[in-house]
């Protein structure tokens, strides 16, 4: 099974292009880094891929087909900032168990600890509750995981645990995984290819992009 991008294009409203033609495969236990400027557009192609959003043009397949809009996302996407993806007025619990039941041994193995549970989102920090956005992302349907910074404000200790919890599931259960991150060193660490944003689309100030002929491709097969 492969998660495939093909001839993506998006805009926000009628401004200028952010890519056009862009297609990106991952496959089972792939591991995918891909890098690039701040604001060229990488959250959203990520959003377009994870079917939190549709591309204008192109489609996005897992399996070969459409991403189902109903019922447990086989896309999982894991964003920067983990209070903007928990509902504030849901204890943690609730949140946790909005997808899937995860048992012990996930918590575990990401280190959540049973006291935060009956908590608020805000009486975490950042960390804690960036664990608790993985572990409902790593659902028993999960069969993509697309990180977009998903450890960047976190210390290096703390981003090396959750990275080393998050390769183990993904290496057992043969997860595809797209890194989007500025941290060079991360990538390099953890992918076993990466792709840099120039190689996918033009920016969105060029003549190119705004004319639509460009044909990027972000090739994310394994050599
Ligand atoms: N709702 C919106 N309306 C208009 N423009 C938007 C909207 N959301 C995002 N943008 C713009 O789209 C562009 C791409 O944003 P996106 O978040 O995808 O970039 P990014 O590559 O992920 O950036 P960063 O690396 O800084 O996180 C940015 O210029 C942003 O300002």
């Amino acid at each position: 099974m492969r998660l495939e991008g093909n001839g993506l294009a998006y805009r926000h409203g009628r401004g200028p292009w952010l890519f056009r033609g862009a297609s990106l495969s991952v496959g089972e236990g792939e591991l995918v880094g891909l890098s690039g400027p701040s604001g060229c557009g990488k959250t959203t192609l990520a959003r377009l891929l994870a079917g939190f959003e549709r591309p204008l043009e192109g489609r996005v397949t897992i399996g070969g087909r459409p991403i189902p809009d109903r019922g447990y996302c086989p896309v999982q996407l894991v964003l920067q900032h983990p209070e903007q993806a928990v509902n504030p007025r849901w204890r943690i619990k609730r949140t946790l168990t909005e997808g899937w039941r995860p048992g012990p041994d996930m918590l575990d193995a990401l280190g959540i600890q049973p006291g935060w549970l009956e908590r608020w989102p805000s009486e975490l920090s950042g960390g804690e509750l960036q664990r608790i956005c993985i572990a409902r992302a790593l659902g028993p349907d999960t069969r993509f995981l697309i990180s977009d910074e998903m450890t960047t404000m976190l210390d290096a200790i703390t981003q090396a645990q959750i990275w080393n919890a998050v390769l183990d599931i993904a290496g057992k259960r043969g997860l595809g995984v797209l890194v989007v991150s500025h941290d060079a060193g991360l990538l390099s660490r953890v992918c076993d290819r990466v792709v840099r944003w120039e190689e996918l689309a033009a920016p969105s100030s060029s003549p190119q992009a705004q004319g639509g002929i460009n044909r990027a491709s972000l090739e994310t097969e394994r050599p």
